[in-house]
C-alpha cells in the first residue's frame, strides 16, 4: 500500500509525461474536505519532525551564538522546503485526473450516454430501495504531447465497439480541437488532434534559406525532405488545385540549391505544358507520346549514368546524389491516367516500365517521379508503383473509396473538403496516416511564368 502510494507520488512529480491515461466516469466528487484534512496532517507531522530534529541537535556555544542561529535558520529552510514539495506532490495527486482533457471527455460520455446503468433493489431500514447504477462505461483513454492530443476508444466487443469510430465529430467539438488523423486497430479507435491549429502558408514560406537543406514545407506542421521521399502522387478533380500545387511545387524546386532540373510531361497540352516557352525548358516538356517516352528514357539513361559516375566502388557506400553535389532531377507527369488510356498498348508498357525503374532505383541517385491524375484508379497505377510513392495527396472532394485507393487504407475518417487546395496527405516517415491539409496559398495575381523565368535566369 505505501510502496504504491509512492509510486504515485514519485509519478505525479515527475514532468508531464506523455503516458497514456483513463478517463474517470463518473468524475470522482468534490474532494474539498479530504484535502483540506490531508494538507493539515502534512503541515503537523513535517513541523513535529522538524522540531524533533532540532531538539536533537546539541547545542554548540561558539562565536557569541552565531552558529546556532545558523543551525536554526537551516531547519527552517528545510522545514518550509519539504513542507512546500509535499503539498505540490499531494496536490498533484488531485490534478491528475482533473486535466481539462479529462473533464471534457467525460463531459462526452455523459452527453452522448456513452454508459450503460441498470436498476439495483437495497434495504434501507427495513425498505426496499431501488437504485440505478452505471454498470458500464466506454474505455477512453488519451494523452497529450507538445503538438497532439491523442484519444483512444477502446473498442472491448461490447455495444461501444462499432460507436469506436464514429466519434470524430463529438470528439472535435468536445476538446474544441482539430482532428489531424485517426486510426483503427481491432483494439481500439485512435483520433489525433492538433493543439494548435496547422497553418496555411504563402509560397514564399515552402523552401527554407538555411543552406544545404531540402526541405520543402507544405503547411505550418507539415514538411518533408526530398531526399528522403523522392516519389509523390498528387490526385484531384477538375478544380480541386491541383494545377496550383504543382505549380507552386515547380518554384520551390527551382528554389532549392542546387537547383531541380525539371522535365515536365504534359499529354493534355495544359498549363504545364507552356513552360516550354520558358527559356531553359526548351526540350524539356513533353506533350506526345514520343516525346513522353523519350523523356523517360532519357532520365533513366541520365539515373544510369549517375550509378556509373558516382556509386562504382566502395567508397560511395551510403552516399547519396547529395554528397556529390548533384541536382535532384525530378520528372512532373500529369495527367497519368489520361495517358496511359490514349496511348495504344504497347507504348503505355513502355513508359510503366520506365516510371517503374525510376521509382524502384532513382532515389539514391537523386532521380524522382510526381504522378498527377484526376481519379485514383489502381489500374491505371499499378502497385508496385503506388507502393514506391512516399508523399501522396488526394486534393478536393473524394469519396473515401477514392481516398482508401490512395492511401491504401481504410481505417480513416476523412471529413468533406470544401477548401479550394484543402486535401488529405500522407508522407512516409511523418504523417503515416493521411492527415487533413490545405496547399499553399498562392495569390490569384501570381505570375508562375514569369517567376520561373525569373529563377530559371538564376542559375
Ligand atoms: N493554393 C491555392 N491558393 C489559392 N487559391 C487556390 C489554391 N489552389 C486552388 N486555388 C483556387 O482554386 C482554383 C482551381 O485550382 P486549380 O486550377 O489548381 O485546379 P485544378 O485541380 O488544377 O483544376 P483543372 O484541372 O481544371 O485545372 C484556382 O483558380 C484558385 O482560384
Amino acid at each position: 500500500m505505501m510502496l504504491s502510494i509512492l509510486n504515485k507520488f514519485l509519478r505525479v512529480t515527475r514532468k508531464k509525461g506523455d503516458e497514456w491515461k483513463d478517463v474517470v466516469f463518473p468524475q470522482k466528487k468534490n474532494t474539498f474536505l479530504i484535502k483540506c484534512l490531508g494538507l493539515l496532517v502534512i503541515f503537523i507531522s513535517l513541523s513535529i519532525f522538524w522540531d524533533k530534529v532540532g531538539n536533537a541537535i546539541p547545542r554548540i556555544n561558539f562565536l557569541g551564538g552565531l552558529i546556532n542561529l545558523l543551525l536554526i535558520g537551516l531547519l527552517i529552510v528545510f522545514w518550509l522546503g519539504t513542507t512546500y514539495l509535499s503539498i505540490k506532490g499531494y496536490l498533484a495527486l488531485f490534478k491528475r485526473n482533473k486535466s481539462w482533457i479529462a473533464n471534457n471527455l467525460a463531459y462526452m460520455i455523459g452527453s452522448l450516454k456513452l454508459y450503460d446503468e441498470e436498476y439495483f433493489e437495497t434495504t434501507n431500514k427495513d425498505k426496499v430501495v431501488r437504485e440505478k447504477r452505471i454498470t458500464r462505461v466506454i474505455r477512453i483513454k488519451y494523452k497529450e504531447t507538445d503538438k497532439h492530443v491523442f484519444v483512444r476508444i477502446m473498442r472491448d466487443g461490447d455495444r461501444f465497439t462499432s460507436e469506436a469510430t464514429k466519434l470524430g465529430e463529438n470528439l472535435e467539438s468536445s476538446l474544441g480541437l482539430e482532428l489531424d488523423s485517426t486510426n483503427q486497430t481491432v483494439h481500439y479507435a485512435e483520433y489525433v488532434f492538433l493543439k494548435h491549429k496547422d497553418e496555411r502558408i504563402a509560397l514564399d514560406s515552402t523552401v527554407t534559406s538555411v543552406n544545404d537543406s531540402d526541405e520543402i514545407k507544405i503547411t505550418g506542421n507539415i514538411s518533408y525532405e526530398l531526399h528522403k521521399v523522392p516519389h509523390s502522387l498528387i490526385v484531384g478533380g477538375t478544380g480541386s488545385g491541383k494545377s496550383f500545387f504543382i505549380l507552386g511545387k515547380i518554384v520551390s524546386y527551382l528554389k532549392l540549391s542546387p537547383q531541380a532540373d525539371l522535365r515536365i510531361i504534359d499529354p493534355k497540352k495544359a498549363d504545364l505544358s507552356l513552360l516550354r516557352f520558358v527559356t531553359g525548358f526548351e526540350n524539356k516538356v513533353a506533350t506526345e507520346a514520343n516525346q513522353i517516352c523519350r523523356i523517360l528514357r532519357e532520365t533513366v539513361e541520365l539515373m544510369e549514368q549517375r550509378y556509373t559516375d558516382y556509386f562504382n566502388d566502395v567508397s560511395a557506400f551510403g552516399k547519396t546524389y547529395r554528397d556529390f553535389g548533384l541536382p535532384p532531377v525530378i520528372i512532373i507527369f500529369d495527367e497519368f491516367s489520361a495517358f496511359m488510356h490514349s496511348v495504344d498498348k504497347k507504348v503505355a508498357k513502355e513508359a510503366l516500365d520506365y516510371v517503374f525503374t525510376l521509382v524502384m532505383k532513382g532515389r539514391q541517385a537523386g532521380v524522382m517521379i510526381e504522378i498527377l491524375m484526376q481519379r485514383p484508379s489502381a489500374d491505371d497505377l499499378p502497385t508496385n508503383i503506388r507502393a514506391q510513392m512516399g508523399f501522396k495527396a488526394g486534393l478536393g472532394a473524394m469519396d473515401s473509396i477514392g481516398y482508401n485507393m490512395i492511401f491504401d487504407t481504410n481505417n480513416v475518417e476523412y471529413k468533406t473538403v470544401i477548401e479550394k487546395g484543402g486535401g488529405y496527405i500522407q508522407i512516409d516517415g511523418k504523417h503515416t496516416a493521411p492527415v487533413y491539409f490545405e496547399t499553399p496559398y498562392i495569390d490569384k495575381e501570381f505570375d508562375f511564368i514569369a517567376e520561373i523565368e525569373n529563377l530559371m535566369q538564376g542559375r
